[in-house]
Parts: structure tokens; sequence; C-alpha cells
């Protein structure tokens, strides 16, 4: 993975060590009658990584579709690098520096490797301006999306389509997608589920060498394990709340955090 193309990956949107990149203030989501999420405040400073776990139904999508401005907060504020953003609009967080993968990965199978990159390259621009980008933007979105392929190891295989791929692979094009868009916080919702445990290590890899090149990461997982190793700051939910935050190790021994694990899954895990 190439750490040396850092100097041409998005430095212009990369905050500064330790800058808050997010904050999120009292948020709550509440559907009807079903608290979703009820009072959650975090805040993400720049080039960490950080974690949410919880059980089933505890709040982790609800919150990560907040911070992706798909629902609407019933309470609460969101700040992005200082700025309002509860009422930004969910298609133009890319160009506001905010990228995502899915639960399930969502790439187009019968297009290329470079062709789905090159979406999130181009959805890096201002909403609407892609058709009517001139020869140096088209130059500019292919360089990002040939440093974007370089960092996640699919270089070579750019012509291939994704169902040519292992699942692996596949999670790597999506993750290069969300990366071609330079931006300064990725927020990846299971990003190694249903892997297996060297293509697991492979992505840990990957998000260890991102954030090396100082990107915020904020990732979902239900694998209690991978968050400890991946992690520099763990959020456990229950019920649509945080029940404990700190330091991986710490967050997993928490008392609230067994009982939330032990007391509804019986998962012995945690
Ligand atoms: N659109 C919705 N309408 C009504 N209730 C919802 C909606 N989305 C989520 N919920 C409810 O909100 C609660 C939190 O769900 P959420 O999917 O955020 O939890 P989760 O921790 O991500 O769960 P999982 O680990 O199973 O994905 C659950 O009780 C869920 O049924």
């Amino acid at each position: 993975m190439a750490a040396s193309t850092a100097a041409t990956t998005g430095d212009e949107r990369r905050a500064e060590p330790e800058a808050t990149v997010l904050r999120a203030d009292d948020v709550a989501v509440h559907f009807g009658g079903v608290k979703a999420v009820d009072g959650v405040s975090i805040t993400l400073t720049a080039g960490r990584i950080f974690g949410v776990l919880g059980p089933n139904g505890s709040g982790k999508s609800t919150l990560l579709a907040a911070l992706t401005r798909l629902v609407p907060l019933t309470r609460g504020r969101l700040e992005f690098q200082g700025k309002p953003y509860d009422t930004v609009r969910p298609h133009t967080i890319a160009a506001r520096g905010v990228a995502r993968t899915f639960q399930t990965v969502r790439i187009l199978p019968g297009r290329t490797v470079f062709d789905n990159v090159a979406l999130g390259a181009e959805s890096a621009g201002r909403p609407g301006s892609i058709g009517r980008a001139g020869k140096a933007e088209r130059g500019r979105v292919r360089q990002r999306v040939r440093t974007a392929i370089e960092r996640t190891g699919l270089s070579g295989k750019e012509r291939h389509r994704p169902d040519e791929l292992s699942y692996g692979y596949q999670r790597r094009v999506e993750i290069a997608r969300a990366i071609a868009s330079e931006p300064t916080l990725l927020l990846l919702d299971e990003p190694t589920a249903g892997m297996n445990r060297q293509e697991r290590d492979d992505i840990t890899g990957l998000l260890d060498d991102l954030r090396g090149e100082g990107l915020t990461q904020l990732l979902i997982e239900h694998d209690v394990q991978m968050m400890v190793e991946a992690c520099d700051h763990l959020f456990a939910m229950n019920f649509g709340e945080l029940i404990a935050d700190g330091e991986p190790e710490s967050v997993v021994r928490h008392p609230a955090v067994q009982e939330a694990y032990l007391g509804t899954q019986g998962r012995a895990h945690a």
C-alpha cells in the first residue's frame, strides 16, 4: 500500500492531528415510539479509528444514518469540521468530505473496478458538475481513482469486473470508491462482515494504513475482537444510548457492555 502517495491524496481536506472532525451533541432519532438513538454525544478527532459496537437493535445503524444525514434528527446537533451539519442533505456529504461504505457490498457488477472507483472520485465534485467537467477536472478524477486503487491494494485489477474478484477484494473496491472522494471522515458499516480470517486481517491492515495517512474513520462492527484490534477508541451502545466509551480493552470489559451482550444475546466474547 502506498503510504508515499499521501501527499497527493486529499491533504487539503485532512484535518490537523487531534482536531475535532465531527461532534454529535445529544443526538436522538426516534421512529414513532421507538427511540433508536436517544441522547448520544460523541466527538471524533482527526487521524484516529473509532468504533461503535452494541448488540442487534442497539442503534448503531441509525446513528450511522444520522451521521450520513439519511434520517432527520429528532433532537440534538451535529457539527462537521466546526460547521453545522444536521441540515446538510445526504447527496452533498461527499463534497463536504464525508464518505461511507455499506453493510452489504454495493458496487456495480457490470462495470470495471476502475469505473466503480471513479464514481467515488466524481462524487467529490459539486453536485451536478460531473457532466460539465472539463479536461483538467477529468484528469484530476482519473488521478484520484489511480491513487485510491493503489492505496487499497487493487493495482492490476483495474479492468476486472467485481464479480471476478473475491469478496474481500470487492470490499476493497467499496473502500477505494469511498476514499477516491478524498474524505476527511470515512464511515464503514461492518467492513469485515462475512470475511474469513485472512480477508479480515487484510482489511484491518488497510484501515490501519489509511489511519497512518491521517484519515479519520468510524466503524460499526459486530466482531468485538476485530474492533479491539482495529480501533483507538470505542463507543458502546445499547437501547439507543451510549453505555460506555473509551479505550477499547476497557470498554469491552465494562460491566454494562458485558451485560448488554451476555444479557441480550448470550455472546460470551465481548
Ligand atoms: N426505519 C425504522 N423505522 C422504525 N424502527 C426502526 C427503523 N430503523 C431502525 N428501527 C428500530 O430502531 C432500533 C435500532 O435499530 P438499528 O438498526 O439502528 O440497530 P443496530 O444496532 O444497527 O442493529 P443491527 O446490529 O441488527 O444492525 C431497533 O429497535 C430497530 O427495530
